[in-house]
């Protein structure tokens, strides 16, 4: 946490740049190594998602010479989306931290708590899928409990809950419903949100700072993936991304 507040005030971004790469394996080699370069001023994380490695051979390897190629003051957010019972949980984390070397994880609590602390360490931040980006999300999290709200409203319940008892808890929460989220936002007012779903998928960027921001102009770390990866540009699209993030929200001291 201290790390990525760290890294935000330096670089006064809320960027998150997103590493899905896809291409022959020179290229990949090559325009991750440039990606990484060009973009890491602008950066306040990098977010590798797991998958777009574990799809290549020795794409764990490649995944590793990435994060050391990331300079040591940016977060990087494994976005492995992990969720198994706590046992089988400890090896992920201890994968993503200890093998990779990620400062963060994304989980899916659908199992329940015992699937997400064994992410929670003292150095780390866990960001739980509260309200996803895609379109089919609404058949799982729009689902109505018993006691009022929906299944979304109640992750994010929990997960403010156990960042209150254990710490190190942030949600991850679409920028494709702007409403959803600022209905989170009122359930967890503190916490720190991954955004995806700005670029690509089409949300809403303005409307998605102004219902999720906190009112000190932070808590939101806004990623975006594929417009950097495939821009002909990436430091400029990274720079030009920032720099609208900032445009619309207010100056923090
Ligand atoms: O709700 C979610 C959770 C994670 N993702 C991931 O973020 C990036 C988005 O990529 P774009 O190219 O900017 O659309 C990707 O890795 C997803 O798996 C998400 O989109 N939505």
């Amino acid at each position: 946490m201290q790390k990525l507040i760290q890294r935000i005030q330096k670089a006064n971004s809320l960027l998150c740049v997103g590493l899905d790469p896809v291409g022959d394996d020179a290229y990949v080699a090559r325009q991750l190594a440039e990606v990484v370069d060009q973009t890491s001023p602008f950066a306040a994380a990098f977010k590798p998602n797991l998958a777009f490695f574990l799809s290549r051979e020795n794409g764990v390897q490649l995944l590793r010479e990435t994060v050391q190629r990331i300079p040591q003051d940016i977060p990087v957010i494994l976005d492995g989306k992990f969720g198994d019972i706590a046992n089988t949980a400890d090896h992920y984390a201890r994968f993503a931290y200890d093998v990779i070397g990620a400062d963060a994880v994304t989980v899916n609590p659908y199992m329940g708590d015992d699937a997400v602390r064994p992410f929670v360490r003292e150095d780390k931040l866990v960001f739980v899928l509260a309200k996803t980006s895609n379109k089919s999300q609404y058949s799982m999290q729009n689902m109505a409990l018993t006691r009022g709200g929906s299944l979304a409203h109640g992750v994010a319940q929990v997960a403010c809950k156990l960042d209150s008892e254990i710490g190190g808890i942030g949600l991850v929460v679409g920028a494709t419903h702007p409403e959803a989220l600022a209905e989170v936002r009122a359930i967890c007012p503190e916490q720190w949100f991954l955004v995806p779903g700005v670029g690509a998928q089409g949300g809403d960027l303005a409307a998605t700072l102004r219902a999720g921001l906190r009112s000190n102009g932070s808590g939101l770390l806004i990623n975006t993936s594929r417009a950097i990866w495939q821009a002909e540009d990436a430091g400029a699209a990274a720079r030009e991304l920032m720099e609208r993030i900032n445009a619309l929200r207010p100056v923090t001291a």
